[in-house]
């Protein structure tokens, strides 16, 4: 498997945030993206993962197969993706949330009550999501990273709101996916306690923050 990012140019419509970049993983392989509020890494994940178009540069990921058996022609085939938020129904269950999950990804892994098993969260598998702490609505949402099977995993902030034990739960996940043939792309700004290579990401000037111009005109 190789994960290709090159030239890659990443920016919020005509607001360029980073790049060029070049981005090459291979199985096993890990990338820490780091860089200040606003640096652009969770617009990098999305526009990896195909949810905001490039201002230029190319994508490609190669030598692994869709969860329907043909080779993934876009990240997106290939990745699992854990944004800010958790991307769960706060009133359905923790399991009837996990096992939506595994339907509708297909390719399915570790069985549910496995993955809260691995997570530390058996005993909540009956609670609606909303009842969750933070912290545990986040080791809820690394759950779904086990049910199903993406070779590529895609992470935002993947350890916010985890506490210490919590933290090491992640980096053994994170460490065990990676020895299996696994890459993680994981945006951060906390070490992951796993072995990673790191993009730093400049902050963009104060003059080209979008936000920053709203708070001048209503200054
Ligand atoms: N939906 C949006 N539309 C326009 N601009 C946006 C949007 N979301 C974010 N931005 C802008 O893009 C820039 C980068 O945001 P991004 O969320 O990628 O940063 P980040 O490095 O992940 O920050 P943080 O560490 O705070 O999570 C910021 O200037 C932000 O204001």
């Amino acid at each position: 498997m190789r994960l290709i990012a090159a030239g890659l140019v990443v920016a919020r419509g005509t607001n360029v945030l980073a790049g060029p970049l070049d981005i090459e993983l291979r199985e096993t392989q890990a990338l820490a993206v780091t860089g200040a509020n606003g640096a652009g890494k969770s617009t990098l994940l999305r526009t990896l993962l195909g949810l905001l178009p490039p201002a230029a540069g190319t994508l490609s990921i190669e030598g692994v197969a869709a969860p329907d058996g043909e080779p993934a022609r876009h990240l997106s085939d290939a990745a699992h993706y854990l944004g800010h938020r958790n991307a769960m129904k706060p009133a359905e269950t923790v399991e009837a949330n996990l096992r939506f999950w595994q339907r509708f990804l297909g390719a399915p892994a570790m069985e549910v009550g496995d993955a809260l098993g691995a997570v530390g969260l058996s005993h909540a598998a009956a609670l609606p999501f909303g009842f969750l702490s933070a912290g545990q609505q986040r080791r809820a949402a690394l759950a779904r990273l086990l049910v199903a099977h993406r070779p590529v995993w895609l992470l935002d902030e993947p350890t916010a709101a985890l506490d210490v034990a919590s933290q090491t739960v992640f980096a053994d996940l994170a460490a065990r996916h990676l020895a299996g043939g696994g890459i993680v792309i994981a945006a951060t700004h906390a070490p992951l306690g796993i072995a990673a290579r790191e993009l730093r990401l400049e902050p963009p000037a104060a003059a080209a923050d979008p936000v920053a111009d709203l708070a001048d005109v209503w200054a």
